[in-house]
């Protein structure tokens, strides 16, 4: 095949495993703090704190994204903003990407163009990019992304320092994703607000390192939902945590939404999972900062309450189930 065949070529078969890679990485700005880039057996970064911060999350098409609910460029955005997430979640600010892809060889090459497109926009927005990564032969599109971090000189927030007295506390939208999920489930495709939301979450980066320099006791993201993933502190710290209904807000639009599908906007605010909210805990002696609002306690016990009641049905997402 010559090289003009393969510019233009509509397969990744065509393409080739390594007229792929260059494809990806080719006129990529390089990612700060990169000392070697894509291109050799493994990246060399930079680590400004003597620590490095690294989580996987894994998507998976049919489980993560549907080709008919999101373009390509949007789960790309998406793969890279749940991984983002996790490193603002210990307080961390993300330093570089590494990004698997498995993918049929029928899959057309624009689809990787426009994936890979989507994943740089949304590293670009907090600065970073992708410093390496792997395209196998997969029979479902998988994206495995591994997103680096670092603590500039703090504690990391972890799920375990939840304290009774503590305010519960979140940064970011919470509903949002579930709504446009079911939206998309019931075959429309709108209102946009909803359906944008579940297409590209918008994780408050900033907040988890603002969390960290307030005090924050512990931190998760809400991928799985808010009460599940509250779950994983109060198991974590061993303490309870109460939810106050009367401090979450329900966004109107979310209301109207569910009304039209006759399903409930608290219960997608209290258990819907992707909207990358951060939920933490603070020492109830200081004033939260600018992007958190509380919504509950932490005191002495096991588990999670809304009202001082357990909460009825699912409280998350959970795979396999
Ligand atoms: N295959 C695995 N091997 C080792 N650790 C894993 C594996 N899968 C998940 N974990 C760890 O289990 C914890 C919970 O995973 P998960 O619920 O996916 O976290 P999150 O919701 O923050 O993405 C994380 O610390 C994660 O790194
Ligand atoms: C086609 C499709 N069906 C269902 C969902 C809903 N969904 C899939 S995974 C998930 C939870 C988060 O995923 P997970 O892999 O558990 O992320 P992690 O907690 O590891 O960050 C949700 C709500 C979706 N996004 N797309
Ligand atoms: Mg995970
Ligand atoms: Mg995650
Ligand atoms: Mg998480």
């Amino acid at each position: 095949m010559g090289p003009d065949s393969s510019q233009d070529a509509p397969t990744v078969s065509q393409l080739g495993e390594f007229g792929l890679i260059d494809r990806v990485t080719a006129g990529q700005p390089q990612s700060p703090g990169t000392l070697l880039g894509p291109g050799d057996d493994a990246a060399v970064l930079a680590a400004p704190d003597g620590r490095v911060v690294a989580t996987t999350d894994v998507l998976v098409e049919q489980v993560h994204f549907r080709f008919d609910w999101s373009t390509p460029h949007q789960v790309g955005r998406k793969a890279v903003a749940v991984n983002l997430s996790d490193i603002a979640a210990m307080g961390a600010v993300p330093t570089g990407l590494l990004v698997g892809l498995g993918c049929s060889p029928e899959l057309p090459t624009k689809v990787v163009d426009e994936l890979a497109g989507g994943m740089w926009e949304e590293a670009q927005q907090v600065g970073i990019g992708i410093i390496g990564g792997d395209m196998v032969s997969a029979t479902s599109l998988t994206i495995s992304i591994t997103a680096l971090g670092d603590l500039q000189g703090r504690a990391p927030v972890t799920r375990s320092g939840a304290r009774p007295g503590d305010v519960v506390a979140v940064a970011g939208r919470l509903g949002w994703s579930a709504a446009g999920l079911a939206v998309l489930g019931r075959g429309f495709r709108s209102p946009v607000a909803v359906v944008g939301a579940h297409r590209v979450p918008e994780p408050p980066y900033g907040a988890g390192p603002q969390a960290a320099v307030a005090g924050a006791t512990s931190m998760v993201d809400t991928s799985d939902g808010l009460l599940a993933d509250l779950g994983h502190i109060a198991a974590a710290s061993q303490v309870a945590i109460d939810i106050r209904t009367e401090q979450v807000e329900v966004p109107q639009r979310l209301t109207e939404v569910a009304s039209a599908l006759g399903a409930d906007a608290r219960h997608w605010v209290l258990t819907g999972g992707e909207d990358q909210a951060l939920a933490a805990t603070f020492p109830p002696s200081r004033p939260l900062p600018a992007e958190w609002r509380a919504i509950g306690v932490v005191a002495e016990g096991t588990g999670v309450t809304v009202d001082g009641a357990l909460y009825e049905g699912s409280s998350g997402w959970e795979h396999w189930r």
